[in-house]
């Protein structure tokens, strides 16, 4: 029996199953320095092989794949960096997201390998995800990845909040790195924070601010948001960031418990992914199916999903801005009312 002629074209698979390709060596690309290396010193293949003590045909064969993904610039034999890469991809950037890459790709691979148990409703040990966030290098990583303009954008607009000057006390709940609380402390000299984060984060992170010199205006507390209470009357601002996608069924609950928590007049401020931010439909799709793999209902939260429950538990005169560099994280504040 003779076989059908194709009527369509399989490149979208074919290309997709080449794109993990191309994801492997951006990836080890990085771990290889391999864009240190250009840094303000574009080479043909043949000198960079030398410099990498690499064999030249596959190295160049690697540069290849990473002009395609815009990575670098070929000019005759000549490869540069392109300007995006500079600033994220050499490592001396103030900028540099090695170790954030390098902690999505693992989460990436984690979940390739299990995805078909997990379709099946085998879940990942949530605990093992929550002991992670202690580690020194996952806590450099969330840094990296909130450095993407996230972090700067928040701080700008949170800065100039007409609250702002006011605040006294405020509580960064899921603060992690403490990169957040240390620059909003930078411009409010009056201001302290306390980070209350899983008990296995507090002491590496205290560690971490008290060596960028904030020990005594920053405490690191233990906390679980799905289980605890605040004190009462304790913060003029409350922060979330990243974090409330654990709480997603209980949004309301966690809402009152924050509002009873802020002073008179305070402001809480929610800065997570949200549908209506930039982040492109290919990366809110992959998110959303990691994240609900990985057990959580949903890794994106509308001004919506938030307002309402924000209202009901007492909160009112909403504003908000959207940060990162593709705005994909809605930063919004709520005054308590
Ligand atoms: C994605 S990281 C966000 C870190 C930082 N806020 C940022 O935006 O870069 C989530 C943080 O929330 C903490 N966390 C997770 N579940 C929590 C809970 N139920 N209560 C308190 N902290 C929690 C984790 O330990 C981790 O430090």
């Amino acid at each position: 029996m003779p076989f059908p002629t194709p009527k369509t074209s399989l490149a979208p698979v074919e290309h997709v199953l080449m794109e993990s390709i191309s994801a492997q060596a951006i990836i080890d690309a990085v771990r290889m320095n391999l864009f240190d290396h250009l840094s303000s010193q574009p080479m043909p293949a043949a000198v960079l092989a030398k410099a990498m003590e690499l064999k030249t045909e596959p190295l160049e064969a690697m540069l290849d794949v990473l002009v395609d993904r815009h990575l670098l610039t070929l000019d005759g034999k000549i490869y540069a960096n392109t300007e995006m890469t500079e600033e994220y991809l050499v490592s001396a950037s103030p900028l540099y997201q090695g170790k954030a890459l390098s902690l999505q790709h693992g989460h990436n691979e984690l979940l390739r390998k299990s995805l078909p148990t997990l379709l099946k409703g085998g879940t990942m040990e949530r605990e093992k995800t929550d002991e992670s966030w202690a580690e020194a290098d996952t806590m450099d990583g969330t840094l990296q990845h909130a450095l993407n303009g996230q972090l700067q954008m928040a701080v700008a607009y949170l800065k100039e909040l007409p609250e702002f000057a006011s605040f006294r006390t405020m509580a960064d709940i899921g603060g992690n790195h403490g990169h957040y609380s240390m620059e909003l402390l930078e411009h409010n000299p009056d201001l302290t924070s306390a980070i209350l984060d899983l008990p296995n984060v507090t002491a590496p992170a205290m560690q971490r601010c008290t060596a960028l010199g904030y020990g005594d205006r920053i405490t690191c507390e233990p906390f679980d948001l799905r289980s605890d209470e605040l004190p009462e009357e304790a913060y003029d601002f409350v922060f979330t960031s990243h974090i409330l996608y654990g709480c997603v069924d209980d949004l309301e609950n966690v809402f009152r418990n924050i509002h009873r928590s802020l002073k008179a007049g305070g402001c809480f401020a929610s800065h997570h992914l949200s549908r209506e931010g930039g982040a492109s439909r290919l990366y809110q799709t992959s998110v959303e199916l990691i994240t609900r793999l990985m057990g959580y209902k949903t890794h994106f939260l509308s001004g919506r999903d938030l307002e309402e429950p924000l209202t009901a538990a007492g909160f009112g005169n909403f504003t908000h801005t959207f940060t990162g560099c593709d705005g994909q994280t809605l930063l919004l504040v709520a005054r308590k009312l």
